[in-house]
């Protein structure tokens, strides 16, 4: 088995979700689809409530941003005209989270949404989130070796806590120490990490981030963060030079702490 030493400066393990602790086809096939088959019913169902309120106004500001992108589906500001305004509304809605995410957009407004409508599917136990097999002992193993543990996610903080505390291994929250989102800035952005590792109360050289996505890991390196690239069945290609430029894993038990013989 290959296996990658984590620098013993290293106290902080800051994972991805998608491609890297869970199958990318779990977020495609199921979170995703329940989205695009249920938001039209749940906008209809919640529209007066105040965080669906905020919902929309979030996605409204976040089309106006967008407004010069090409296929930009914008979204009318309420003008209380009766029933007809109220659908012609909701249809924009519906139409501009269904363009968000044919291009896959990783929005605050749409995860937002996003992780206010799993809320219920997790609850009835009409979902399960997927971990790969490795994940659960590896962190475990981790934080009684004494690191912190910690995700940074473009899923918000709310559906990354529906991940974790509804897996097929159970509820598996406790495993965290805390969660970051795009509240704190894009992951491809790497302001993010010197903001997390402050939020954190540690030197950014003391994080290991693990991603499927070179562009995070990237990013994340330029603010002094150690990285490794996971590769996961289902996860994007990665160039030749990516391969020989970054530490590749395929599984979290590849990874070796000094501290943990
Ligand atoms: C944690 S919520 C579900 C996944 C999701 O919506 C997403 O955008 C995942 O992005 P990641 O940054 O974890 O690759
Ligand atoms: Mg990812």
């Amino acid at each position: 088995m290959v296996v990658l030493s984590v620098p013993a400066e290293v106290t902080v393990i800051l994972l991805d979700i998608e491609g890297t602790t869970t199958p990318i086809a779990f977020v495609k096939d199921i979170l995703f689809p329940y989205i695009k088959e249920n938001v039209k019913e749940y906008l209809q169902t919640h529209w007066e409530e105040e965080e669906c309120q905020q919902d929309v106004n979030l996605l409204r500001k976040q089309a106006e941003e967008d407004s010069h992108l090409d296929g930009a589906v914008p979204i009318p500001a309420a003008s209380g005209n009766g029933a007809d305004d109220l659908q012609q509304m909701i249809q924009a809605v519906v139409d501009n989270v269904c363009w968000q995410m044919s291009l896959d957009r990783k929005t605050t407004a749409l995860k937002q949404l996003q992780g206010h409508m799993w809320r219920a599917a997790f609850a009835a136990g009409r979902m399960k989130a997927e971990f790969f097999e490795d994940v659960v002992p590896a962190v475990r193993k981790w934080r009684e070796a004494g690191m912190k543990v910690y995700i940074y996610s473009s899923g918000s903080v709310e559906a990354q806590k529906l991940l974790f505390g509804h897996s097929t291994e159970g509820d598996i929250l406790e495993l965290v120490d805390g969660h970051f989102d795009t509240k704190i800035g894009h992951k491809v952005e790497s302001e993010s990490y010197r903001k997390i590792a402050n939020s954190i109360g540690c030197s950014t050289n003391n994080i290991l981030f693990l991603t499927d996505v070179t562009l995070e890991a990237s990013a994340a390196e330029e603010a002094d963060v150690h990285v490794a690239v996971v590769v996961r069945p289902g996860n994007a290609g990665l160039t030749d030079d990516e391969k020989t430029y970054y530490s590749l894993i395929t599984s979290f038990s590849e990874l070796y702490l000094p501290s943990s013989t």
